[in-house]
Protein backbone atom coordinates (compact mmCIF):
# COMPACT_ATOMS: atom_id res chain seq x y z
CA UNK A 1 0.00 0.00 0.00
CA UNK A 2 1.35 3.20 -1.03
CA UNK A 3 -0.55 6.00 1.48
CA UNK A 4 0.90 9.00 -1.14
CA UNK A 5 -1.02 7.68 -3.79
CA UNK A 6 -4.53 7.65 -1.40
CA UNK A 7 -7.63 10.26 -2.22
CA UNK A 8 -6.97 11.93 0.58
CA UNK A 9 -3.86 13.29 -0.40
CA UNK A 10 -5.13 14.25 -3.83
CA UNK A 11 -8.02 16.40 -2.12
CA UNK A 12 -5.31 18.31 0.22
CA UNK A 13 -3.73 19.45 -2.95
CA UNK A 14 -2.13 22.89 -2.36
CA UNK A 15 -3.21 23.25 0.88
CA UNK A 16 -1.86 24.12 4.28
CA UNK A 17 -2.23 20.87 6.39
CA UNK A 18 -0.80 22.25 9.59
CA UNK A 19 -3.77 25.26 9.35
CA UNK A 20 -6.74 25.16 12.09
CA UNK A 21 -5.17 22.43 13.70
CA UNK A 22 -6.59 21.54 16.67
CA UNK A 23 -5.42 18.41 17.95
CA UNK A 24 -3.37 17.71 20.82
CA UNK A 25 0.07 15.75 20.70
CA UNK A 26 1.56 13.80 23.30
CA UNK A 27 5.55 13.74 24.03
CA UNK A 28 6.59 10.65 25.34
CA UNK A 29 10.06 11.37 26.74
CA UNK A 30 12.40 8.28 28.03
CA UNK A 31 15.04 9.43 30.02
CA UNK A 32 18.07 7.92 31.98
CA UNK A 33 20.76 9.81 33.52
CA UNK A 34 19.16 13.42 30.99
CA UNK A 35 19.68 16.14 33.62
CA UNK A 36 21.36 18.28 31.87
CA UNK A 37 19.74 17.71 28.33
CA UNK A 38 16.12 17.93 29.79
CA UNK A 39 15.44 21.71 30.20
CA UNK A 40 16.40 22.54 26.84
CA UNK A 41 14.62 20.05 25.23
CA UNK A 42 11.87 20.65 27.01
CA UNK A 43 12.48 24.62 26.25
CA UNK A 44 12.26 23.32 22.44
CA UNK A 45 9.19 21.46 22.12
CA UNK A 46 7.36 23.73 24.33
CA UNK A 47 8.33 26.57 21.76
CA UNK A 48 8.10 24.08 18.52
CA UNK A 49 4.07 23.54 19.98
CA UNK A 50 3.25 27.42 20.85
CA UNK A 51 4.67 28.99 17.66
CA UNK A 52 2.69 26.56 15.77
CA UNK A 53 -0.92 27.01 17.74
CA UNK A 54 -0.80 23.51 18.85
CA UNK A 55 -2.18 21.68 21.84
CA UNK A 56 0.81 19.76 23.86
CA UNK A 57 1.74 17.79 26.65
CA UNK A 58 5.19 15.84 27.29
CA UNK A 59 5.23 12.60 29.17
CA UNK A 60 8.60 12.11 30.87
CA UNK A 61 9.20 8.69 31.79
CA UNK A 62 11.89 8.82 34.04
CA UNK A 63 13.87 5.09 35.28
CA UNK A 64 15.23 6.45 38.83
CA UNK A 65 18.15 8.08 37.04
CA UNK A 66 20.98 8.56 40.10
CA UNK A 67 21.91 12.45 38.51
CA UNK A 68 19.04 14.04 39.60
CA UNK A 69 16.80 13.98 36.64
CA UNK A 70 13.65 13.66 38.32
CA UNK A 71 14.42 17.17 40.12
CA UNK A 72 14.66 18.72 37.15
CA UNK A 73 11.44 16.98 35.91
CA UNK A 74 9.70 18.59 38.73
CA UNK A 75 11.26 21.97 38.40
CA UNK A 76 9.94 21.95 34.59
CA UNK A 77 6.33 20.48 36.17
CA UNK A 78 6.26 23.88 38.14
CA UNK A 79 7.46 26.44 35.28
CA UNK A 80 5.68 24.67 31.89
CA UNK A 81 2.26 23.34 34.41
CA UNK A 82 1.11 20.22 35.61
CA UNK A 83 -1.22 20.01 32.43
CA UNK A 84 1.99 20.19 30.09
CA UNK A 85 4.51 18.31 31.79
CA UNK A 86 3.79 15.21 33.41
CA UNK A 87 6.79 13.07 35.26
CA UNK A 88 5.03 9.43 35.56
CA UNK A 89 8.48 7.72 37.29
CA UNK A 90 9.32 4.27 37.59
CA UNK A 91 11.49 2.54 40.44
CA UNK A 92 14.62 1.20 38.25
CA UNK A 93 15.89 1.34 34.44
CA UNK A 94 13.51 -1.11 32.59
CA UNK A 95 14.32 -0.08 29.17
CA UNK A 96 13.24 1.78 26.08
CA UNK A 97 10.67 -0.16 25.09
CA UNK A 98 8.59 -0.47 28.10
CA UNK A 99 9.08 3.02 29.25
CA UNK A 100 6.97 3.75 25.78
CA UNK A 101 3.99 1.73 27.50
CA UNK A 102 4.47 3.03 30.78
CA UNK A 103 3.91 6.52 29.08
CA UNK A 104 1.21 5.69 26.46
CA UNK A 105 -0.75 5.46 29.58
CA UNK A 106 -1.04 8.93 30.48
CA UNK A 107 -1.29 10.01 27.01
CA UNK A 108 -4.37 12.08 26.26
CA UNK A 109 -3.91 13.71 22.99
CA UNK A 110 -4.79 12.86 19.56
CA UNK A 111 -1.23 12.35 18.86
CA UNK A 112 2.08 10.77 20.40
CA UNK A 113 5.33 11.46 19.47
CA UNK A 114 8.21 9.84 20.57
CA UNK A 115 11.59 10.92 20.48
CA UNK A 116 15.15 10.74 22.42
CA UNK A 117 15.64 13.59 25.21
CA UNK A 118 19.41 13.58 24.16
CA UNK A 119 18.58 16.09 21.00
CA UNK A 120 19.91 12.99 18.71
CA UNK A 121 16.27 14.19 17.91
CA UNK A 122 15.24 17.87 17.04
CA UNK A 123 11.69 18.87 17.42
CA UNK A 124 12.18 21.75 14.92
CA UNK A 125 11.13 18.13 12.49
CA UNK A 126 7.92 17.87 14.58
CA UNK A 127 6.24 20.41 12.02
CA UNK A 128 7.09 18.52 9.22
CA UNK A 129 5.85 15.19 10.70
CA UNK A 130 2.81 16.53 11.33
CA UNK A 131 2.15 18.45 7.94
CA UNK A 132 3.06 14.96 6.20
CA UNK A 133 0.38 13.21 8.77
CA UNK A 134 -2.13 15.64 8.23
CA UNK A 135 -1.34 15.81 4.13
CA UNK A 136 -2.06 12.03 3.62
CA UNK A 137 -4.20 11.08 6.56
CA UNK A 138 -1.30 8.84 8.08
CA UNK A 139 -1.19 6.54 11.05
CA UNK A 140 2.23 7.11 11.49
CA UNK A 141 5.02 9.34 10.75
CA UNK A 142 8.71 8.24 11.30
CA UNK A 143 11.99 10.11 11.15
CA UNK A 144 14.53 8.50 8.68
CA UNK A 145 18.14 8.90 8.59
CA UNK A 146 18.78 6.80 5.82
CA UNK A 147 16.72 8.38 2.79
CA UNK A 148 15.51 11.53 1.43
CA UNK A 149 12.05 13.10 0.03
CA UNK A 150 10.57 14.17 -2.78
CA UNK A 151 7.25 14.88 -0.68
CA UNK A 152 5.63 18.52 -1.86
CA UNK A 153 4.54 19.38 1.60
CA UNK A 154 8.51 18.97 2.29
CA UNK A 155 9.79 21.27 0.07
CA UNK A 156 12.20 22.59 3.00
CA UNK A 157 13.42 19.32 4.19
CA UNK A 158 17.27 18.37 3.72
CA UNK A 159 18.05 14.13 3.10
CA UNK A 160 18.56 12.60 5.85
CA UNK A 161 21.91 12.10 8.14
CA UNK A 162 23.82 10.92 11.28
CA UNK A 163 26.41 13.16 12.53
CA UNK A 164 29.06 12.55 15.57
CA UNK A 165 28.70 8.49 15.75
CA UNK A 166 31.80 6.53 14.62
CA UNK A 167 32.38 3.97 12.63
CA UNK A 168 31.56 1.12 14.80
CA UNK A 169 28.29 3.06 15.49
CA UNK A 170 27.08 3.86 11.90
CA UNK A 171 27.66 0.00 10.66
CA UNK A 172 25.90 -1.57 13.69
CA UNK A 173 22.60 1.01 12.54
CA UNK A 174 23.03 0.08 8.43
CA UNK A 175 24.06 -3.46 9.81
CA UNK A 176 20.51 -3.43 11.76
CA UNK A 177 18.68 -2.10 9.16
CA UNK A 178 20.05 -3.75 6.34
CA UNK A 179 19.35 -7.20 8.44
CA UNK A 180 15.81 -6.44 8.84
CA UNK A 181 14.78 -5.09 5.44
CA UNK A 182 16.52 -7.75 3.81
CA UNK A 183 14.56 -10.67 6.02
CA UNK A 184 11.69 -8.14 6.84
CA UNK A 185 11.11 -6.35 4.04
CA UNK A 186 8.65 -3.53 5.50
CA UNK A 187 9.29 -0.97 3.13
CA UNK A 188 10.59 1.63 5.27
CA UNK A 189 14.07 3.38 5.21
CA UNK A 190 14.95 3.74 9.00
CA UNK A 191 13.74 0.67 11.20
CA UNK A 192 15.74 1.71 13.96
CA UNK A 193 15.10 5.02 14.49
CA UNK A 194 12.80 5.96 16.71
CA UNK A 195 11.63 9.65 16.39
CA UNK A 196 7.97 8.76 15.41
CA UNK A 197 4.53 10.09 15.50
CA UNK A 198 1.89 8.06 15.97
CA UNK A 199 -2.11 8.12 15.52
CA UNK A 200 -2.67 7.47 19.59
CA UNK A 201 -5.12 4.43 19.49
CA UNK A 202 -2.64 3.20 16.55
CA UNK A 203 0.07 3.08 18.81
CA UNK A 204 -2.33 1.24 21.45
CA UNK A 205 -2.86 -1.06 19.02
CA UNK A 206 0.42 -1.88 17.74
CA UNK A 207 2.12 -1.60 21.21
CA UNK A 208 0.02 -4.32 22.35
CA UNK A 209 1.28 -6.77 19.70
CA UNK A 210 4.66 -5.95 20.01
CA UNK A 211 6.81 -8.48 22.10
CA UNK A 212 10.66 -7.15 22.60
CA UNK A 213 10.99 -4.53 24.95
CA UNK A 214 14.51 -3.05 24.93
CA UNK A 215 16.00 -1.00 21.70
CA UNK A 216 14.86 -3.31 19.15
CA UNK A 217 11.47 -2.58 20.07
CA UNK A 218 11.41 0.49 17.32
CA UNK A 219 12.46 -1.84 14.40
CA UNK A 220 9.72 -4.93 15.82
CA UNK A 221 6.92 -1.54 15.81
CA UNK A 222 7.39 -0.75 11.98
CA UNK A 223 7.65 -4.40 11.12
CA UNK A 224 4.01 -5.10 12.93
CA UNK A 225 2.65 -1.96 11.54
CA UNK A 226 3.30 -2.65 7.84
CA UNK A 227 2.00 -5.97 8.32
CA UNK A 228 -1.23 -4.46 9.73
CA UNK A 229 -1.62 -2.38 7.33
CA UNK A 230 -0.93 1.10 8.75
CA UNK A 231 -0.18 3.92 6.37
CA UNK A 232 3.91 4.90 7.12
CA UNK A 233 5.15 8.62 5.97
CA UNK A 234 8.78 9.00 6.07
CA UNK A 235 10.52 12.70 7.00
CA UNK A 236 14.22 12.65 6.45
CA UNK A 237 15.82 14.13 9.92
CA UNK A 238 19.43 14.33 10.92
CA UNK A 239 20.38 12.66 14.09
CA UNK A 240 22.96 14.35 15.99
CA UNK A 241 24.79 11.95 18.45
CA UNK A 242 24.39 13.62 21.98
CA UNK A 243 26.93 15.65 23.58
CA UNK A 244 26.23 15.44 27.78
CA UNK A 245 25.75 11.76 28.65
CA UNK A 246 26.71 8.32 27.08
CA UNK A 247 24.56 6.34 24.96
CA UNK A 248 22.78 3.59 26.91
CA UNK A 249 22.91 0.57 24.08
CA UNK A 250 24.96 -2.29 24.61
CA UNK A 251 26.34 -5.32 22.82
CA UNK A 252 23.18 -7.47 24.44
CA UNK A 253 21.35 -5.17 22.98
CA UNK A 254 23.06 -5.70 19.16
CA UNK A 255 22.30 -9.59 20.44
CA UNK A 256 18.97 -8.86 21.47
CA UNK A 257 17.71 -7.34 18.08
CA UNK A 258 18.73 -10.25 15.59
CA UNK A 259 17.11 -12.48 17.81
CA UNK A 260 13.98 -10.07 17.38
CA UNK A 261 14.72 -10.15 13.79
CA UNK A 262 15.06 -14.00 13.73
CA UNK A 263 11.36 -13.85 15.73
CA UNK A 264 9.65 -11.66 13.27
CA UNK A 265 11.28 -13.75 10.44
CA UNK A 266 9.66 -17.08 11.79
CA UNK A 267 6.27 -15.63 12.55
CA UNK A 268 6.87 -16.84 16.37
N1 LIG B 1 13.23 5.59 30.94
C1 LIG B 1 14.27 5.08 30.28
N2 LIG B 1 14.87 5.81 29.30
C2 LIG B 1 15.90 5.26 28.65
C3 LIG B 1 16.40 3.97 28.92
N3 LIG B 1 17.45 3.74 28.08
C4 LIG B 1 17.59 4.84 27.33
N4 LIG B 1 16.68 5.77 27.68
C5 LIG B 1 16.45 7.10 27.10
O1 LIG B 1 16.11 6.86 25.73
C6 LIG B 1 16.70 7.85 24.89
C7 LIG B 1 17.68 7.18 23.91
O2 LIG B 1 18.74 6.57 24.66
P1 LIG B 1 20.27 6.65 24.17
O3 LIG B 1 21.06 5.83 25.10
O4 LIG B 1 20.67 8.06 23.94
O5 LIG B 1 20.15 5.91 22.78
P2 LIG B 1 21.12 5.96 21.53
O6 LIG B 1 22.23 5.01 21.73
O7 LIG B 1 21.44 7.36 21.18
O8 LIG B 1 20.16 5.30 20.42
C8 LIG B 1 19.25 6.04 19.66
O9 LIG B 1 19.35 5.66 18.35
C9 LIG B 1 18.95 4.33 18.07
C10 LIG B 1 18.97 4.12 16.59
O10 LIG B 1 20.19 4.11 16.05
C11 LIG B 1 17.55 4.05 18.49
O11 LIG B 1 17.22 2.70 18.27
C12 LIG B 1 17.36 4.39 19.93
O12 LIG B 1 15.97 4.26 20.26
C13 LIG B 1 17.82 5.80 20.16
O13 LIG B 1 16.95 6.67 19.43
C14 LIG B 1 17.36 8.87 25.82
O14 LIG B 1 16.45 9.90 26.06
C15 LIG B 1 17.65 8.03 27.08
O15 LIG B 1 17.74 8.82 28.24
C16 LIG B 1 15.75 3.22 29.95
O16 LIG B 1 16.10 2.10 30.26
N5 LIG B 1 14.70 3.82 30.58
MG1 LIG C 1 21.21 9.06 22.21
Amino acid sequence: MNPFESSASLSMQGQHPESANTHKYSVILPTYNERKNLPVIVWLLARTFTENGLAWEIIIVDDASPDGTQEVAKQLTSVYGEDHILLRPRSGKLGLGTAYIHGLNFCTGDYVIIMDADFSHHPKFIPQFIKLQQAHNLDIVTGTRYSSTSEPYLAEAQPGGIHGWDLKRKLVSRGANYLADTVLNPGVSDLTGSFRLYRLPVLRHIITVTQSKGYVFQMEMMVRARALGYSVGEVPITFVDRIYGESKLGASEIVQYAKGVWMLFTGV
